[in-house]
């Protein structure tokens, strides 16, 4: 992959900067910055250089139109906080705000666009959408910097067609993940075990095919485990459940059984009255979930199944929280599964932990970042280079 060096002399130079700032919020107060913190190495390197910096994020999915609950504001206020110097924030993608941000700016300056995904072009299907947006995006810039790593196997505009029209290099950050996961993509040391939560379903249950024929262990926890329980049979009352991946997940259970990987399902669910209902209804058996009641973490036992089943591991990879570990209640399994792999790491065992939330969860429950082998900024991106897949984003820079 080309570097910020290919891009020579940069003072001066607009300097488009693609990063990954999907960071959690509650309301516009950030709840963890750690992916605003992973983007500075970049963002310092081309300011301290004389670069003018210009900054294309997305924040959540905003299905392609403006939405101020996704804005990046609260993100450029903290980015300026971190930089030690404001940041401005253009009030749209390319339009006349964004030009005006870009002209404004003086060497050394770094400008914010609004969030790029309230265009609806980013995340077309469509080639010449994609293109036309990104040609816009270019005509901001003289060269572009991919950093965002969390982003980097979508092949979306921002990260993949405004590649092609400038001079463009890795930044910093998917530099540093690339290296640092490579170490689990050739041959990892065995027994390897992955473990899968989170919300992203229909994501994530894609890399487990792939899955099923390198690793020995798959640990299912978070929203994924409903489909799992589902395609045994089992009730799952109001829980997330992707219906039209049961089939699918059926095939995974076979194949896991003939590869002879050992599939990891929770004994038992701590479930509520609704998503929202103040407090849980109590702690059920996993083939005993009430048709009325949703699942929000795995339960106690499961925990402890869960740590045994990493305590003799020689890698790990993590992606997608056990439970909704954002309010208190449902946060345990996804504290006994990082302190497993806490434990694990400490008895020499490689182990990562990847994605917004997951990364998150790791320091929003208090673990001590150093007690991972490796904290990635980005869940997808991190499973399906685990996967050994091409990513778009990192393939167009070569
Ligand atoms: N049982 C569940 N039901 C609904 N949401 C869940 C459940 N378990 C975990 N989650 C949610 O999953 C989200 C993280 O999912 P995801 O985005 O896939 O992870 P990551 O960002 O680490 O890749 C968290 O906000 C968490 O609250
Ligand atoms: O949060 C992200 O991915 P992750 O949840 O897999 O870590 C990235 O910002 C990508 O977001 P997307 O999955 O909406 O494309």
């Amino acid at each position: 992959m080309k570097t910020i060096d290919s891009l020579g002399e940069v003072r001066g130079k607009r300097v488009l900067v693609r990063s990954d700032f999907n960071v959690p919020l509650d309301g516009t107060t950030i709840t963890d910055d750690g992916r605003i913190r992973a983007a500075l190495p970049t963002l310092r390197r081309l300011a301290d250089a004389g670069a003018r910096v210009v900054v294309t994020a997305h924040l959540g999915r905003p299905k392609g139109e403006p939405k101020p609950e996704f804005s990046l504001a609260p993100v450029a206020a903290r980015l300026g906080e971190l930089l030690g110097a404001p940041v401005a924030l253009a009030e749209d993608v390319t339009g006349p705000s964004a030009q005006k941000v870009v002209g404004d700016l003086a060497d050394g300056q770094v400008a914010l666009l609004e969030n790029v995904r309230f265009d609806a072009r980013e995340t077309s299907k469509d080639d010449a959408e994609r293109a036309q947006l990104a040609g816009e995006l270019a005509a901001l810039a003289d060269a572009f910097v991919s950093d965002g790593f969390g982003v980097v196997h979508r092949k979306q505009a921002s990260v993949y067609d405004v590649a092609q029209l400038l001079p463009a290099a890795a930044g910093e950050l998917v530099l540093k993940e690339v290296e640092s996961l490579s170490r689990a993509t050739g041959d990892p040391e065995r027994p390897y075990a992955v473990v899968l939560g989170g919300s992203k379903v229909s994501d994530k249950l894609g890399v487990i095919a792939n899955l099923l024929t390198k690793a020995d262990r798959l640990l299912i926890g978070g929203g994924m485990v409903f489909t799992f329980l589902a395609a045994k049979g089992l009730e799952v009352g109001t829980s997330l459940l992707e219906k039209d991946q049961i089939d699918t997940v059926k095939g995974y259970l076979a194949t896991a059984e003939e590869n002879g990987v050992e599939i990891v399902l929770p004994t038992d669910i701590v479930v509520a009255d609704a998503f929202d209902a103040p407090a849980p209804a109590g702690v059920v058996a996993a083939d005993a979930i009430p048709a009325d009641k949703i699942g929000l973490d795995i339960g106690p036992a499961s925990g402890e199944l869960f740590a045994a089943k990493l305590a003799d591991t020689r890698t790990i990879a993590w992606n997608g929280p056990m439970g909704v570990f954002e309010r208190a209640d449902y946060a345990a399994g996804t504290t006994a599964v990082a302190q497993g792999i806490v434990d694990a790491t400490a008895k020499g065992a490689f182990s990562i932990v990847g994605g917004g939330d997951s990364a998150a969860a790791v320091r929003v429950l208090g673990f001590d970042e150093a007690g991972f082998s490796h904290i990635s900024t980005g869940g997808g991106a991190s499973l399906e280079l685990l996967e050994g897949k091409e990513l778009p984003g990192l393939t167009v820079l070569s």
